[in-house]
């Protein structure tokens, strides 16, 4: 039988209520002043996902936009968002990744662990320290120091905008944000301006593919639309891996037996010693190590939901969604609900022995839009555990959790203190 859903018809309205209200639904909400459909029903998450362009279109909140650009990746659609997602997904395909991104992320992760030892370490900052660092290298070719830095202290106050009310009135979190977001783009214009300047040709980087993208007619990019590119790949590719790198410390630190059998998959590829590189061949043959991974995306939803728009009325499982109303996708929702994953709460690597369909999973979303830096994220996460595991030992500092809203953060930061396995290294 047909259903139209009404607002405030099932479950709660607010984001972080539900967690405790049951999944596997369909609900509505009015979220960011609009009337929206959050669904956490695998069937319908997936439809609304895969038929991007046709029945539905993405629209994040306002303030997204306005801090990102309206060239970002984001806000953009048909013709134009298929070419700069195909850009983006050649800059970290398969072959670049084992050619030399992961030779970077190797590099990072090492240079990132060797300070960790006798000292409190707050895994959190230190990873996003990290993976902010690596992301600048990759899309800029900008060393670690200075220049990363100063980029970096303007990308914590633009980022903080994200969530905040849009209030442009001076000293509110949001007008600090986007006179941050100014500051970037004037940084990104220097870079843009010293490349044109340069002879040098030999970048490979995320900068120097969107300098040479050429349209059909053979029209260039402007450098709004560069900019913006860049600043979306450095707000989509840095905290969403720091943050899963936070949380697998923590999920090992509660779960002795799943640290124990991923170091010894570790400790036994090909006897290797601590400190060596991680191969890409190695990270073709860690199937625990990915289980962890998987485990770890699923409980700890770091891209909560994704933001659509239904273009057309349109009917799913007996639902009519109405034609301009908002959906999410709502992944937190999905990824607990207990009719899908046995004891939904808890870290359980061993569950990804069974297959999982892929609709039950999507931490990196789906359809035209699924992430493009999903696999490079992957290998930052073996690295990490790589080296993590094969050469220290480590306890928390005090009890810490997770706050899942608006986005996911450890209260205390995941403060550790971290012990060589074998002092003689
Ligand atoms: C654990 C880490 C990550 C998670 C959980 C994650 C999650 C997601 C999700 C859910 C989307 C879909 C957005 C939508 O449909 O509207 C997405 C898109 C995207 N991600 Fe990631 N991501 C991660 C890492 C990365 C990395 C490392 C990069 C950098 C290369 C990246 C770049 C992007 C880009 C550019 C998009 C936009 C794609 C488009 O709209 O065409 N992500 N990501």
């Amino acid at each position: 039988m047909e259903q139209t859903v009404q607002e405030g018809e099932r479950c709660s309205t607010r984001l972080h209520g539900m967690a405790s209200r049951g999944y596997g639904n369909v609900f509505t909400s009015n979220l960011f002043g609009s009337p929206t459909i959050i669904t956490a029903d695998a069937e319908v998450s997936k439809f609304v996902l895969q038929n991007e362009g046709k029945y539905f279109r993405a629209s994040y909140p306002k303030s997204f936009v306005d801090l990102l650009g309206k060239y970002s990746l984001l806000d953009i659609h048909g013709e134009l968002h298929k070419r700069l997602h195909g850009l983006a997904l050649s800059f970290v395909n398969s072959s670049k990744l084992k050619d030399y991104l992961m030779d970077d992320v190797e590099r990072y992760v090492q240079s990132m662990l060797s300070t960790w030892q006798n000292r409190v370490v707050y895994v959190q900052e230190e990873a996003k320290l990290m993976t902010f660092s690596l992301i600048a290298k990759q899309l800029l070719s900008f060393p670690p120091g200075e220049r990363t830095q100063s980029l970096k202290n303007e990308y914590y106050r633009f980022v903080a905008g994200f969530f905040s009310m849009r209030i442009s009135l001076p000293g509110t979190t949001y007008s600090k944000a986007i006179q941050a977001r100014q500051n970037i783009v004037r940084k990104l214009t220097v870079a843009i301006n010293e490349r044109k300047q340069d002879k040098i040709t030999e970048y490979k980087d995320m900068l120097a593919a969107l300098l040479d993208e050429k349209d059909a007619n053979g029209e260039s990019l402007t450098d709004d639309q560069i900019i913006d590119n860049v600043l979306g790949l450095l707000s989509a590719g840095h905290e969403t891996t720091a943050m899963s790198m936070t949380l697998v410390v923590k999920y090992l630190t509660d779960c002795p037996k799943a640290l124990q059998q991923l170091r010894e998959e570790h400790q036994n590829l090909k006897k290797k010693k601590a400190g060596e590189s991680l191969t890409w061949d190695d990270y073709k043959n860690i199937p625990f190590t990915q289980n962890v991974i998987n485990e770890t995306l699923r409980l700890a939803n770091i891209a909560l939901s994704v933001f659509r728009e239904a273009t057309q009325d349109i009917e799913i499982k007996g639902y009519t969604l109405p034609k301009g109303w908002k959906v999410m996708p709502y992944f937190r929702g999905l990824h607990l609900d207990p009719a899908l994953y046995k004891d939904a709460k808890k870290f359980d690597p061993w569950r990804w022995e069974e297959r999982i369909p892929s609709a039950n999973f999507t931490p990196f979303g789906g359809g035209p839009r699924l992430c493009v830096g999903l696999e490079l994220a992957r290998i930052e996460l073996s690295c990490f555990l790589h080296h993590l595991v094969t050469r220290f030992s480590w306890k928390p500092v005090e009890e810490d959790y997770v706050v899942a809203f608006p986005v996911t953060n450890m209260k205390k930061k995941l403060p550790i203190v971290v012990k060589l396995l074998n002092p003689d290294q």
